[in-house]
């Protein structure tokens, strides 16, 4: 990796083949390694679709968008795959849990996709199973470890804090996460917040987080704001 940017974009512009107007039209955006950016605007516009963008699950757009200094526009979909398994954890707004599973074992599922992801763990902890409990510790789900229980039947609270250890595990350069406070009361909202936050910093991760929730975006460096069609629009300030 030749750069200290996690995600550049540039010229970046999106609709859906239906849509009249852009959806997305965004000049330039840096996301440097270790930073966070909260990601807010109304309903309907664009910021899951930017989130997809960036992953490089959808395709189609005009502009170009690296992730760790790789043009995803010129990446086969196989390759997008691989660079998003090794380099992006993902938090989904469901989670998006195997509910047969235990916690210890949904975590190090995301090693099984990416052997940089899993040497790292390994690196870390020995092996991606105590990774996956040094993790689960870390963000509060010590009691969970004890438990035999799987994963559905665990609170939502705790389910949540599994998908971002999940998304922890093998130090990927960048976590998206898309809504993942939007089942929880403020209180665990904000420790919720305040704990990604620590484990990302910890690790020099980016975070790229999206809300509908204002009251977030003092957690983090940074806030774009999107306006879809209508200012199909944003910018890039410290909070
Ligand atoms: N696969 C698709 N095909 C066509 N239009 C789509 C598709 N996915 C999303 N859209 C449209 O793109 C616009 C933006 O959707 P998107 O889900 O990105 O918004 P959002 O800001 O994430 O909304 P929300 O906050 O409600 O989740 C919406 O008008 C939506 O209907």
């Amino acid at each position: 990796m030749t750069t200290s940017h996690i995600v550049e974009i540039d010229q970046l512009r999106f609709s859906w083949p239906d849509m009249r107007g852009q959806l997305l039209n965004i000049p330039q955006l840096r996301l440097e390694a270790g930073s966070s950016l909260f990601l807010r605007g109304p309903s309907g516009s664009g910021k899951s679709t930017l989130l997809n963008l960036v992953s490089g699950v959808q395709a189609g757009y005009s502009g170009s968008v690296s992730i760790c200094g790789e043009r995803l526009e010129t990446l086969s979909a196989h390759r997008r795959d691989r660079l998003r398994a090794d380099h992006i954890g993902l938090i989904f707004q469901q989670f998006n849990l195997l509910p047969w599973l235990s916690p210890v074992e949904n975590v190090a599922l995301a090693c099984r996709f990416s052997r940089r992801r899993r040497d790292r763990a390994q690196a870390r902890s020995g092996s991606v199973q105590d990774e996956a409990i040094r993790l689960l510790r870390e963000l509060g789900l010590a009691e969970v470890l004890n438990s035999r229980r799987n994963t559905s039947a665990l609170s939502i609270g705790q389910q949540q804090r599994v998908a971002a250890a999940r998304a922890l595990i093998g130090s990927p350069e960048l976590i998206i996460a898309d809504e993942p406070t939007s089942a929880l009361d403020s209180e665990h909202r904000d420790r919720f917040v305040d704990l990604l936050m620590k484990e990302t910093q910890a690790n020099g991760t980016s975070l790229l987080f999206v809300s509908h929730d204002p009251a977030l975006a003092s957690h983090f460096d940074n806030t774009l704001q999107l306006d879809g069609i209508t200012g199909s629009s944003l910018e890039t300030r410290p909070c």
